[in-house]
């Protein structure tokens, strides 16, 4: 029989999937990272509900402590990013470095399986002419994930399945309801699960962070007003700045030496450029010639229309038709055809 390992955080869309794979006739083990030290809350909510659907399927449920990997990987990571005047995404980090390589090495060494599932929102499809695993949009562009998956190896895509990829959330809410799962009505998870645990993120850093006063200036180097500590603010932050003016302001730099946080008007805040690191090329191989290509830059914003110019030491530059208000170091750029999601990278400061 088939056999696949599925991701199980104890939320709807996971035990979806690992229902849909069980009522296809798979052997499904349900697998839990343990993620989080301290805030135990939601992970032990999450290991507990896990284990209901798996109990409820009748399938077995491994927990794995995975606490370390996570601090190391995504909250050491945050800190010092934060510290450091940028703002670094945790998400595409921890499905990379904390979910699918660790799940799959899991599966492969204990479980002897070669297949891992989760509930995220993404396709996953093999290209005979490229060779390659191809990452896709979402059906449910409302709810496409792909954008946290772009720095997957081909190796994780290969072992890897997505059963909500084709299907919408109506749809996943209407089968968990069909197949009487407790987690059914579960609410959404609207943010980030360290936000979800603490808060916020301003919470979380502080913990880590100690606050230390600085000047909130213009590009003048006039002070406007006080902030607590550069890690509370995002290059591209409008709102919560705490600096009365007649115009709307912007963060453009966040100064780690000089403790600042450096603010501009609209006309001073657009950048048409940006270069991007670290690029993983997942549908298409790394170009060596300049493309078109439309990029995200955040999860939540759309894809806009850039050149890519490919750079040396695994970089491209991104050269913007508008000018950008939210170009943010530490962030993802994803870079996209259509619904074909061909790579991405970190933007640099
Ligand atoms: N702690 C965990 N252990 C194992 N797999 C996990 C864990 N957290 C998340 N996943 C997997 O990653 C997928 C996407 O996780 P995300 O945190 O984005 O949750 P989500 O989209 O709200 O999904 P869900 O409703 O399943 O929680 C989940 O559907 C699940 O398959």
């Amino acid at each position: 029989m088939n056999k696949v390992v599925v991701g199980l955080s104890g939320g709807v869309d996971s035990s979806v999937a690992a229902a849909v794979l069980h009522h296809q006739g798979y052997e499904v083990i349900g697998l839990t990272l343990w993620l989080m030290k301290g805030k135990g809350q939601c992970c032990s909510e999450g290991m507990v509900d896990a284990a209901f659907i798996c109990e409820q399927l009748g399938i077995p449920h491994h927990i794995v402590d995975s606490r370390d990997v996570f601090q190391a990987n995504i909250v050491n990571y945050l800190v010092s990013g934060y510290e450091a005047g940028i703002t670094p995404l945790p998400c595409s980090q921890c499905n990379r470095a904390v979910k699918f390589g660790p799940m799959l090495n899991y599966a492969r060494q204990e479980l002897g399986c070669d297949r891992i599932a989760t509930g995220h929102y993404a396709r996953i499809r093999y290209d005979e002419i490229s060779q390659r695993y191809q990452l896709l949009r979402a059906i449910d562009r409302n709810k496409d994930q792909s954008y946290f998956l772009y720095d997957l190896s081909q190796e994780m895509l290969a072992g890897t399945v997505f059963p909500l990829g084709d299907q919408t959330k109506e749809d996943t809410r209407r089968i968990a309801a069909e197949f009487d799962l407790k987690t059914a009505s579960k609410p959404e998870s609207q943010d980030l699960c360290l936000i979800e645990a603490h808060g916020s993120m301003k919470t979380f850093l502080d913990q880590y962070i100690h606050q230390k006063e600085g000047d909130i200036v213009d590009l003048e180097g006039k002070v406007l007003g006080k902030h607590q500590g550069i890690h509370h603010y995002t290059i591209g932050q409008r709102k919560g700045l705490g600096v009365a003016a007649p115009e709307p302001l912007y963060v453009v730099k966040l100064d780690p030496i000089m403790n600042q946080v450096i603010v501009a008007n609209r006309a001073n805040a657009g950048r048409s450029d940006c270069t991007v690191t670290r690029l993983n090329w997942v549908s298409i191989a790394a170009p060596s010639t300049p493309i078109r290509v439309e990029t995200q830059i955040r999860y939540r914003s759309s894809a806009v229309p850039v050149d890519l110019i490919p750079l040396e030491d695994n970089r491209v530059k991104l050269v913007f038709d508008e000018p950008e208000f939210g170009i943010t170091p530490g962030q993802a750029a994803v870079f996209y055809d259509g619904e074909i999601l061909l790579g991405g990278g970190i933007i640099e400061l």
